[in-house]
């Protein structure tokens, strides 16, 4: 039987001084799943999610979570909902380990605090103030206050931004854990790594809408270049001008200039699409210093949907 979604937006407009910053913006996030919100920076990302934190009203369009709405409804979803905001939130003068078991004393269910701050690496600095814990520290007690409650609807926005390699990792466990025990986890990133990694349903927004949505698989078999399913680039020992090759590698093929001494061919690359291009290259007497085949990535996507230039 389809579930209702654990969180619902429709038509969604913000607007600030005139401007609509979120403008007609649809998104569902269902139970059970990672739903990653990805965009430029100033798409309006963290205003959607916290119009669904219930921690700003919507101009227009209607934000539904669990079925309530967030402002109106915000003490009844306070036990179910989990937030992690981009700044940490965290009151400044509370040492972190008193901040975690304060948090979860409100809570009828909590987690073991001592197994999640231990996960999460807290207890070095346990006794520390939140203002004096560094950026990622910071970030990882936010974390530990969103999720303490055993949430059904988790929202991390930038979760894993100033974190280390190894925090990132823990981070990532802790969230498809959520994700396998049942809860809605809706992350906003701008690590394509990540997304890549732990979502099930990415939402692609620039300027204050939708625009691609799907599984990690669909957008990278989609996408605004639907042609490029690998991507072969040729480094070379001296420059080179491409003009011509696409055309020896037929229809399908797109062939870009990176840098005076590197190629990027994009297409149905096979066996004989490294043989030609090589053969066309000797011809010219360009040698081959270099070859990288890669398959389109998230990130490939999301540059083709949202453009290169600066937001
Ligand atoms: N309170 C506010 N008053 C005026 N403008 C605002 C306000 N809050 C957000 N904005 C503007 O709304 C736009 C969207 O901001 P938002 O923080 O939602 O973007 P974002 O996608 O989360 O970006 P980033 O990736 O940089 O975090 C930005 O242009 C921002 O300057």
């Amino acid at each position: 039987m389809p579930h209702s979604p654990a969180v619902e937006v429709r038509g969604l407009v913000k607007t600030y001084d005139g401007r609509a910053v979120v403008d007609g913006l649809d998104l569902c996030a269902q139970a059970g799943r990672v739903t990653a919100v990805l965009g430029p920076n100033g798409a309006g990302k963290t205003t959607t999610v916290e119009c669904c934190e219930g921690l700003r009203a919507p101009d227009a369009g209607t934000v539904r979570v669990l079925g309530l709405d967030p402002v109106a409804d915000a003490p009844a979803l306070r036990p179910a909902v989990g937030v992690m905001l981009q700044d940490g939130g965290l009151p400044t003068g509370v040492r972190a380990r008193e901040m975690l078991d304060h948090v979860a004393r409100m809570y009828a269910r909590p987690l073991d605090t001592d197994a999640l701050a231990e996960r999460l690496g807290l207890g070095a600095f346990a006794r520390t103030t939140v203002r004096r814990l560094s950026g990622g520290q910071r970030q990882r007690l936010a974390l530990a206050v969103a999720v303490v409650g055993r949430p059904r609807v988790v929202f991390l926005d930038e979760p894993s931004a100033g974190m280390d390699p190894q925090s990132r990792l823990a981070v990532w466990e802790l969230v498809r854990e959520l994700r396998d025990e049942g809860a809605a986890v809706i992350l906003t990133t701008h690590l394509m790594e990540e997304a890549q990694d732990v979502a099930d349903h990415v939402v692609v927004v620039d300027h204050g809408t939708v625009i691609a949505r799907g599984s990690v698989p669909e957008l990278l078999a989609g996408g605004a270049d639907p042609r490029g399913d690998a991507t072969l680039v040729v480094h070379t020992a001296s420059e080179v001008d491409p003009t011509g090759l696409g055309e020896r590698l037929g229809d399908g093929f797109a062939v870009e200039r990176r840098s005076g001494t590197s190629l990027v061919v994009t297409g149905p690359v096979a066996p004989g699409t490294v043989a030609t291009t090589t053969a066309w290259l000797a011809e010219r007497g360009v040698l081959v210093v270099r070859l990288d085949l890669g398959r389109r990535t998230l990130e490939d996507v999301f540059l083709d949907l949202t453009g290169r230039s600066l937001r």
